[in-house]
């Protein structure tokens, strides 16, 4: 008769969960124990970091990861990083281990007496198994209801479950496959086409989940089908149309009114992969302009209920775009002219403007370069300067949570080996994930870290001139110096000058992670 372990271990080397992304405790180790030789165990050092890695791993491969955390405390440090994942919709598989069964009613030290409630509101799931025997099924549920909400789940495993027989039916599980459809029926499609074609003046909103579902250039097709400006819904984590495509608005502003401003004169807003809307500073008005209908498309039910206004259709985008593509009378193709970036603007006193910092990625790095971006002061300045066309080029903390720059860039490393991976990471930003530094120097991870350096968390200093507080404490963080920070993980590391020292510095080949520390002029975000 099979452990629950044995099973366990199998159920996940069918569903392709052999890649772990941990930091054990003792309750995990059992879990750990004859892992076989297909799988592949990253440790981080920090929970946060594990997460974070997981992430940026999740959403370069598409697939759903597992994760291994400590109970309680290791599970805390976490639910931070676990804030992005959810906002992501990154389907993250967490696994954690619980007390003895004898031990967790007594609440004996490492017993967390109700995980679920724990973890609540960032995962789509969250269970513990009232049985040993039924541990492989709670698992194949964690993993189904990750894929299926595209969602962290989290499950919690009494310690002493694993080596326990599996059960006469426990098997049955190892065989079991969902699969999501998620297409309109030919009514919805039929409605659907009638909506866009009726349209006079239609607008596209993009959300990070055209870039996670691999719907980039489906997207630039459709935008350029209907001839329809697009804009990339506020609070952006993927980039989903290329930033410098000539029908590119740029990325809505994350305020009431503003949007609503944005809409003025289009009497049809598609919004395809997106919450309606993840505002962000509170800026009250219309949700909409007079005239304006709004149409949501998302896959995430519950995105689709909470909106507050227009209709939704939960579907996958993917499938509606390629329904629409076959109804809409495109006009004949045309060359794309891409938008030219402005000069960048310099910096003062020996420091670059990050603007320079931008124009030289943007010129050396290559193409297909993936970006892990983690410096909140910079975006305006990223905008004017990158020009990103490949799918899977940007990825940002979705949820706002800091920490996840660092361990995601080496988390995109290790998900895309044949892509280069730049992480942008801002001074402040990189404390909270740091740690990522050790992973990426034992794995070996070709990671290139550009750390801007301005001695400030910039984009708090912004905030407390807009919201009147000039006078608030603790907004500058002097002498840091991630060179020797990063040398101490194992990281090669070092200070650059000026813009010429720079692109000479991306230029050249490296093998493993490196870290190019810059001193940057603070800007507005
Ligand atoms: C986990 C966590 N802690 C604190 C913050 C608050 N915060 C902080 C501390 C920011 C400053 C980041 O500084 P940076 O050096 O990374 O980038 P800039 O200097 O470009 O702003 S931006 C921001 O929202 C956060 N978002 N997430
Ligand atoms: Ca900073």
């Amino acid at each position: 008769m099979p452990t629950v372990r044995r099973l366990a271990h199998e159920l996940l080397e069918r569903q392709g969960l052999t890649t772990i992304f941990g930091n054990p405790g003792s309750n995990e180790l059992p879990f750990l124990a004859e892992l076989p030789e297909s799988f592949r165990y990253v440790l981080g050092l920090h929970e946060g970091a594990v997460v974070g890695m997981a992430d940026g791993y999740a959403q370069a491969t598409g697939r759903p990861v597992l994760v291994n955390l400590h109970a309680a405390s290791g599970t805390g440090n976490g639910m931070g990083a676990l804030t992005n994942a959810v906002s992501s919709r990154t389907p993250l598989v967490v696994v954690a281990g619980q007390q003895v069964r004898p031990a967790i009613g007594v609440e004996a030290n490492l017993a967390i007496p109700d995980p679920s409630a724990l973890l609540r509101p960032l995962v789509g799931w969250a269970g513990e198994p009232a049985c040993a025997e039924d541990v492989p099924r709670a698992l194949a549920q964690a993993i189904f209801e990750a894929d299926l909400q595209r969602k962290p789940t989290y499950l919690s495993v009494p310690y002493d479950d694993w080596a326990a027989e599996a059960g006469d039916n426990a098997a049955a599980v190892l065989g079991r496959g969902v699969r999501r459809a998620g297409v309109p029926d030919e009514d919805q499609a039929r409605w659907l086409a009638e909506q866009v074609g009726a349209a006079r003046n239609p607008a596209l909103v993009l959300g990070g989940d055209i870039d996670s579902i691999g719907r980039f250039d489906d997207a630039v097709r459709l935008a350029e089908a209907l001839d329809a400006p697009v804009w990339a819904a506020p609070s952006l984590f993927r980039l989903p149309f290329p930033n410098r495509h000539p029908l590119f608005r740029g990325v809505l502003p994350a305020g009431i009114a503003p949007i609503s401003a944005a809409f003025e004169g289009h009497d049809l807003v598609l919004v395809l992969g997106a919450p309606v809307f993840r505002y962000h500073e509170y800026v009250p008005g219309s949700y909409l302009p007079e005239g304006t209908r709004l149409l949501q498309v998302t896959e995430d039910a519950s995105a689709a209920a909470r909106a507050p206004m227009g209709e939704a259709v939960v579907a996958d985008p993917g499938a509606v775009i390629d329904l629409l593509l076959k109804v809409v009378d495109a006009p004949a193709a045309r060359p794309t002219s891409y938008t030219t970036p402005p000069e960048a603007r310099s910096g003062e006193h020996g420091r670059l403007h990050p603007e320079q910092v931008f124009a030289a990625l943007r010129d050396v790095q290559p193409e297909d370069t993936s970006y892990v971006v983690e410096s909140t002061s910079t975006n305006s300045s990223w905008w004017r300067q990158m020009d990103l066309r490949r799918q899977g080029s940007y990825y940002f903390p979705a949820g706002g949570g800091l920490g996840f720059g660092l361990p995601a860039s080496v988390g995109v490393a290790l998900g895309r080996p044949d892509r280069p991976v730049v992480g942008v990471i801002g001074d402040g930003s990189a404390n909270y994930g740091i740690t990522a530094l050790w992973t990426a120097a034992q794995e070996r991870v070709p990671v290139t870290i550009v750390l801007l350096r301005n001695g400030t968390y910039g984009a708090l200093r912004w905030f407390s001139g807009v919201l009147g507080v000039p006078d608030a404490p603790g907004l500058d963080i002097p002498g840091l110096d991630f060179t020797r920070i990063a040398e101490g993980y194992g990281v090669a590391a070092r200070q650059v000058g000026g813009v010429d020292e720079l692109r000479a510095a991306l230029a050249e080949d490296h093998d493993g992670p490196r870290l190019l520390q810059v001193d940057t002029v603070p800007t507005a975000p």
